[in-house]
């Protein structure tokens, strides 16, 4: 079984990671969860503290020469900005008040019901957890989870479709060839592959900021064919449509997760939305000409790639702020103003990836297990020749 989870505040020394779980023999290449971490800093609308961190990551555990020998492994990834906080930060006990409190919640963010909850008046103890900054080590977590999948040909991809009112013009693109859209997506400020929605996506994200205001939109991660049957429909907490949801609800700032096509299909007739079978010859599965369900039917994976869509809101610290409260004084004054992002919905499309992949490899191991990468892999391969013996014309 493979579990993971996160520690660290969004101005203290570091975050840090653990996932175990991962089998052994899996080579770990930091190239490539280097490339997951620059391109969750990137964006066009992020803000200033994207220029001060590094996010360059160092396994502590786990690994040995590069591969993983089956452990814990544990991560770590310092907040470079932790220089400029030292005091107000500090781990251990410090005299007098901190200099830096907050003390007007902002509307939308997580300041003042996580004040009541933990009983804090100074709401920095709150958003310094909430912050998405967190969202840097879950991108590490699922680079090690996205390695796990390429050892077995399974690839996952994003791309923004929507921000604020301006949309893609072929929201349902097909997309042959994975290298072929993330040349288009990186080529974007905006990860759009649509040149034209992009650029008009750039110009709404310059006019809110002009207005001290944010935006949000909406990203779709796509997979390439995954295996049948991981998930399942015998209790609904092991659907993996509502793990992944879940997941992907889990990520700061998320409020609507679609699989498929979604709400569009609510409004559709069953004929234009379920997707037809097609003989394709005996012993073989099947053919599916379209992909309406997602790659899920029945709260499992159907041999279709998986297409899950997050709408996220805008961010909620405005320069041109809402009224507010002080919790000290019960005064009126302007929500506070922090340092912050215009649009985060590109770096949240890098972080919708790593919560596929982490779902994804957590779902894989529930079903084919594997200490070691090769019996891992031996393991699928006996699955997929019990599965062809069910293929039409194969059943005896
Ligand atoms: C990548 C990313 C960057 C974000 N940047 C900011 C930001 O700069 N300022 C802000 O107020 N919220 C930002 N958010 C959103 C807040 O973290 C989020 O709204 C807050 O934690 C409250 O949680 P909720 O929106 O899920 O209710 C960001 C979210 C993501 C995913
Ligand atoms: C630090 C990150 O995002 C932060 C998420 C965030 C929030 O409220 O969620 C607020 C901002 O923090 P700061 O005020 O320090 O600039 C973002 O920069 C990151 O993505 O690595």
């Amino acid at each position: 079984m493979i579990r993971f989870l996160t520690a660290g505040e969004s101005h203290g020394p570091a975050l840090v990671g653990m996932i175990e779980g991962i089998p052994s023999g899996m080579p770990l290449d930091s190239d490539m969860l280097r490339e997951d971490l620059s391109r969750r800093k990137m964006g066009y609308g992020r803000g200033g503290r994207m220029r001060i961190e590094t996010d360059e990551v160092r396994f502590l555990t786990g690994v040995r020469r590069g591969v993983t020998i089956g452990s814990p492994i544990t991560v770590i990834l310092e907040n470079k900005d932790f220089s400029h906080w030292e005091e107000d930060m500090a781990v251990g006990p410090r005299s007098g008040e901190p200099e830096r409190q907050v003390l007007i919640p902002r509307p939308g963010h997580a300041d003042y019901a996580g004040g009541i909850k933990y009983g804090m008046r100074d709401l920095r103890n709150i958003l310094e957890r909430a912050s998405a900054r967190e969202t840097a080590m879950r991108v590490a977590l699922g680079g090690v989870a996205r390695q796990y999948l390429r050892q077995l040909d399974i690839d996952v991809t994003s791309f923004v479709l929507e921000i604020g009112s301006v949309s893609m013009k072929s929201p349902h693109m097909e997309v042959k060839d994975f290298s072929e859209l993330r040349s288009l997506v990186m080529a974007s400020e905006v990860f759009c592959p649509e040149v034209e929605a992009s650029l008009a996506m750039i110009e709404a994200i310059r006019t809110a900021k002009r207005e001290g205001d944010t935006l949000g939109g909406v990203f779709e991660v796509r997979t390439t064919p995954l295996p049948v049957g991981l998930g399942t429909y015998t209790q609904w907490d092991r659907r993996l449509d509502g793990l992944l949801a879940q997941a992907m609800m889990s990520i700061q700032a998320i409020k609507a997760v679609e699989i498929g096509l979604g709400m569009e299909g609510a409004r559709k007739h069953g004929s234009k939305v379920h997707d037809a079978f097609l003989p394709a010859g005996p012993g073989q599965p099947p053919v599916r000409p379209t992909n309406g369900a997602g790659g899920l039917e029945g709260g499992m994976t159907n041999g279709q790639p998986l297409l899950i869509r997050a709408g996220m809101k805008p961010i909620s610290t405005l320069y041109n702020p809402l009224p507010s409260v002080n919790i000290r004084t019960g005064e009126s004054a302007p929500a506070t103003i922090e340092r912050s992002d215009t649009c985060a919905v590109p770096a949240a499309s890098v972080v919708g990836e790593a919560m596929v992949c982490l779902i994804l490899a957590q779902a894989i191991s529930e079903k084919f297990s594997g200490d070691s990468i090769g019996e891992l892999k031996a393991h699928m391969e006996s699955s997929e020749r019990v599965e062809q013996m069910y293929y039409p014309g194969n059943i005896v």
